[in-house]
């Protein structure tokens, strides 16, 4: 479904991106871990588009990405979920929802509404409130179902579990899982490498700009050199 070749990037004359090779199927969760400073946030810059990119290619469900604008590659079902949240802390919960739709203008987006709020109780109960008013991991929560009002095919998660308390992480976890039962092909990015490595299919370790190790979740996590660096066992 999303493959990148050989992708570099750089801020002004430093590149950070040295050539990064991946591979996102169909219906998988797919994360990409490393340390503080590998180029996790760059790399799915890059695939959103709103990081420019100076070398490689990305190709998204059969077409070239690479020179695509930003807004057309939501339209085309590339959809992020950034760091830090970015909710419109302003309006209400479900303001934040119809926005996350405002492409649409039919009869599903009551259905997607009704969608994320099975999936995420708490947003219904709090839908009249103010988003900034909400937990942080209700804020992370809104921004996951904000993006998926959008019907992406592949949605990329930035850090998810950032900040948020041990309880929370866990929860917001869960719902990078239960993705999976809506069809939606996740790449999650996290510097939690075992709470992403626990929901993931495969993943990928990113280090100085470079991916150096790919595997099945289950490979990465019984991997000496994951297991010390990462995992902290
Ligand atoms: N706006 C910027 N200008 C210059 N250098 C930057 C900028 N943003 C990031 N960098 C540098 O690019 C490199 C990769 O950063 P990036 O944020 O992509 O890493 P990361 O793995 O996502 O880390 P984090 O988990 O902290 O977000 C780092 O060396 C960082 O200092």
């Amino acid at each position: 479904m999303l493959t990148v070749e050989g992708l570099r990037s750089r801020y002004g004359r430093i590149e950070v991106l040295h050539g990064v090779d991946l591979f996102v199927g169909s219906g998988e969760i797919v994360t990409v871990v490393g340390a503080n400073g590998a180029g996790k946030t760059t790399l799915l810059r890059c695939l959103s588009g709103v990081q420019p990119v100076s070398g490689g290619a990305i190709t998204f469900r059969g077409e070239a990405m690479t020179c695509v604008p930003a807004y057309r590659r939501v339209a085309r079902g590339l959809a992020q979920s950034p760091e830090g949240r970015q909710i419109f802390t302003n309006l209400s919960v479900e303001e934040n929802l119809r926005l996350g739709a405002f492409i649409f203008a039919d009869e599903r987006v009551e259905r997607d509404m009704a969608d994320a709020f099975a999936m995420f109780p708490i947003l219904r109960e709090k839908r009249n409130q103010l988003a900034g008013g909400l937990s942080g991991g209700q804020q992370q929560m809104l921004a996951i179902a904000r993006a998926l009002m959008g019907r992406p095919a592949c949605l990329l998660l930035d850090e998810p579990s950032m900040g948020l308390a041990p309880i929370l992480v866990a929860q917001i976890f869960e719902v990078v899982k239960a993705l999976k039962a809506l069809d939606v092909t996740v790449l999650l990015v996290e510097q939690n490498a075992f709470g992403a490595l626990s929901v993931a299919d495969r993943g990928y370790v990113m280090e100085t700009g470079r991916v150096t190790m790919g595997g099945s979740a289950d490979e990465l996590i019984a991997d000496p050199r994951v297991r010390e660096a990462y995992l902290g066992i």
